[in-house]
């Protein structure tokens, strides 16, 4: 990430009282987003880790870059380390009044301080802002500590029409003339981000299953305290969009509607998975997991079910069943079993899957499961991790559907238990043609990974879409009494 800039460096727009400004509006309005990690508990501050104008504020539409620390009371799960507050990344448009059709990006008006008597808004729904972003990246701008930087062997043009992807999301998309598609991530960390890492090495092992970056976007941000010292953040990625492409849990739930068979397409999955794990690990180092660091992954996998059951009711009655799956795999690695780890997707799922006209598989965002420390989503895993997450996915679509709003999913239909039987089968014989081992000769760790995967979605679902959280408990249900 080091290509030389071509533009002037300016300085930061450093104003405390910009945010104390936008404080009160960005209080409503921020909770209300879907990529706003800390729902269900009050922001009670925010604190400005850098501002940044892309588009002078003063002049007619103005374009604040924002990176903000929004404080809340830690979950007791969390503890001291939640005392900073999560990092937010804002774009926001600055005009005196809305036009019609820029309503549902409203933020509010300003009352007070240096943008009194103005309207802020989600910018990115705004074609003006979004292509300043697609001009930073194709020029490698600098402005202020924001750093825009791009892969010279890939072409990108200019004046590609900018339009924002409006399907649920954990960070927010825009798509440039159905050619690339930039992913601004929203809960920014310090440190070397997977979803940039990985794909840039796949790219280079000449890995087809993955759209390599063309351009990201990072922020160096020095210390206040050691000015010489300092993080760097990675705020977006651009890649070639794959056009026409219909993601594998759109497809998966057309299947079953019509009753069509997906095992064709779950083997298909199954291969790309396999060639994708053999890219990475014939990219980035391995490691052999013996009895020591399987008990610290057992007791990973103990402890998230401890703070899940804690945050869910619901779950508790099923905690001792799904105990005795991580269990079985402290026992195993008791007994002398080794497994090999090796960098991971790590929160694989049929929506991560896209599959283009061409019926060609690409795996998409691997960022890890968001809520996890970057460090421990960097760590070699065993590939089974991923599998698991995919064997999770056919269950999800198969009992989507009707869902209901208390209790467990209801049992499928025999058709439709068949249905996510064969994919699930596919999905492994498909891995195991490419990877020459099958996920299905490893019954104790992909079971523990079902099940942690499974936890991870009851608390997931409690927090982002409480309406689906039936359907991980009928899972939790069902690996819990599983022998
Ligand atoms: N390279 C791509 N080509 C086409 N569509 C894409 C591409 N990357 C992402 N998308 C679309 O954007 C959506 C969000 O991307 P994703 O990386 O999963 O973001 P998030 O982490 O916010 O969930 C995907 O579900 C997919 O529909
Ligand atoms: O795609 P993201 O990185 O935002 O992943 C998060 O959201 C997913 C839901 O959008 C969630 O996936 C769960 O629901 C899917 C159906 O919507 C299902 O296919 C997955 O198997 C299930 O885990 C994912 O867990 C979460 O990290």
């Amino acid at each position: 990430m080091s290509e030389a800039a071509t533009h002037p460096v300016t300085e930061p727009v450093a104003r405390p009282e910009l945010l104390a400004s936008l404080d009160p509006l960005l209080r409503e309005w921020l909770p209300r987003q879907r990529w706003f990690a800390g729902k269900g508990r009050p922001v009670t501050g925010f604190s400005l880790v850098t501002a940044n104008e892309l588009l002078p504020t003063s002049g007619q539409l103005g374009l604040l870059h924002l990176l903000v620390r929004a404080h809340q009371p830690a979950t007791p799960a969390q503890g001291a380390t939640a005392q900073q507050g999560d990092c937010y990344q804002l774009l926001i448009g600055v005009r005196e009044a809305l036009p019609p059709r820029l309503a549902p990006a409203l933020i509010g008006h300003v009352e007070e301080g240096p943008l009194a008597g103005r309207t802020v808004y989600e910018a990115l729904h705004d074609p003006r802002p979004a292509d300043v972003l697609l001009e930073a990246l194709r020029s490698r701008a600098r402005i202020g500590e924001l750093r825009f930087e791009r892969d010279h062997r890939q072409r990108i043009r200019g004046g590609l029409a900018p339009r924002l992807v409006t399907s649920e999301q954990s960070n927010s998309s825009l798509v440039y003339g159905d050619t690339f598609i930039l992913k601004l991530l929203r809960r920014i960390v310090p440190g070397v981000n997977p979803d940039l890492e990985l794909p840039r090495m796949l790219a280079r092992e000449g890995c087809p299953r993955v759209p390599a970056p063309a351009a990201w976007m990072t922020a160096d941000i020095r210390d206040a305290q050691n000015p010489a010292a300092g993080e760097t953040y990675v705020l977006g990625v651009l890649q070639p969009f794959v056009r026409g492409a219909t993601d594998g849990w759109e497809l998966a739930l057309h299947g079953l509607a019509k009753g069509e068979d997906f095992g064709g397409e779950a083997r298909a999955l199954g291969r790309a998975t396999a060639e994708v794990h053999t890219a990475l690990a014939r990219a980035l180092p391995t490691t052999t997991l013996g009895h020591v660091q399987m008990e610290l992954l057992v007791e990973g996998m103990t402890e998230r079910l401890a703070a899940a059951a804690q945050a869910v009711p619901a779950l508790r009655p099923y905690a001792p069943g799904l105990r005795t799956a991580f269990d079985a795999l402290a026992d195993l690695a008791a007994e002398g079993q080794t497994w090999t780890a090796q960098r991971v997707h790590g929160d694989l799922h049929l929506g991560q899957c896209l599959r283009s006209p061409t019926g060609e598989w690409s795996l998409i965002d691997f960022e890890g499961e968001p809520s996890k420390p970057l460090a421990e989503r960097r760590m070699p895993q065993p590939p089974l991790r991923d599998v698991a997450g995919m064997l999770r996915s056919f269950d999800y679509a198969a009992r989507s559907n009707p869902r209901t709003t208390t209790g467990p999913a209801p049992a499928p239909a025999p058709a439709v238990s068949e249905w996510a039987d064969t994919c699930r089968a596919a999905y492994c014989a498909g891995y195991a043609e490419v990877a020459g081992r099958d996920p299905r000769t490893d019954p104790v760790l992909l079971r523990a990974y079902e099940t942690d995967k499974a936890v991870y979605e009851v608390l997931y679902e409690a927090r982002h879409r409480p309406d689906w959280l039936p359907v991980p408990l009928a899972a939790v249900g069902r690996l819990a009494a599983s022998p």
